[in-house]
């Protein structure tokens, strides 16, 4: 997923720190029960927030990581991997934050076919790619990451209806 790719997206979804650190804890209780895992790849960049707190609450201290490039512009969409990583992730979690169209989710899935894919949001196109996630968001929502974005001044309510 691209900003250049923002305009199919008709709604906002702000999380906050607090709440991305709350879900990505929902969701390694539920990755606790399917364990114990060998180690965690996070697909950088979304997933490394995410694994990390994973990594915490599981006592993971393998952490590898797939890096991947997403190009806008003229190249809108095409995935670059810069750095794969080794074996087929039996017994290894692979975590990213989100799986929108799926694009990513299907390149990363070949490399580690064995990996057990976990992501905190996932969107109806590329759910059936996930093997464990925690929150579905509608397709034409915009995910807003802590990490993406600033606490600012909003007009009151009153006021934005007069503009
Ligand atoms: O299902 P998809 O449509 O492929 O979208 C999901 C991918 O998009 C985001 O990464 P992004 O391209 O924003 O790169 P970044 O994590 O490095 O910011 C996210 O972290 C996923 O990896």
């Amino acid at each position: 997923m691209t900003d250049a790719t923002k305009n199919v997206y008709h709604r906002t979804y702000p999380i906050s720190w607090e709440q991305l650190h709350r879900d990505a804890r929902a969701l390694s209780w539920r990755l606790h029960e399917m364990g114990p895992w060998q180690g965690i790849i996070a697909i950088t960049r979304g997933g490394l927030v995410p694994a990390a707190i994973i990594a915490r609450e599981l006592e993971i201290r393998l952490v590898d990581t797939i890096c991947i490039a997403s190009y806008a512009g003229r190249d809108q969409g095409e995935i670059q991997v810069l750095k794969p990583t080794s074996g087929d992730g039996t017994g290894w979690l692979l975590v990213d934050d989100l799986v929108d169209t799926g694009k990513t989710a299907r390149l990363v899935r070949k490399m580690v076919p064995k990996a057990h894919f976990a992501t905190i949001y996932a969107k109806p196109a590329g759910r059936p790619l996930v093997d464990t996630f925690m929150t579905e968001v509608s397709q034409d929502t915009w995910i807003l990451f802590p990490w993406d974005s600033e606490i600012q001044f909003v007009q009151p309510i009153v006021e934005r209806n007069n503009t």
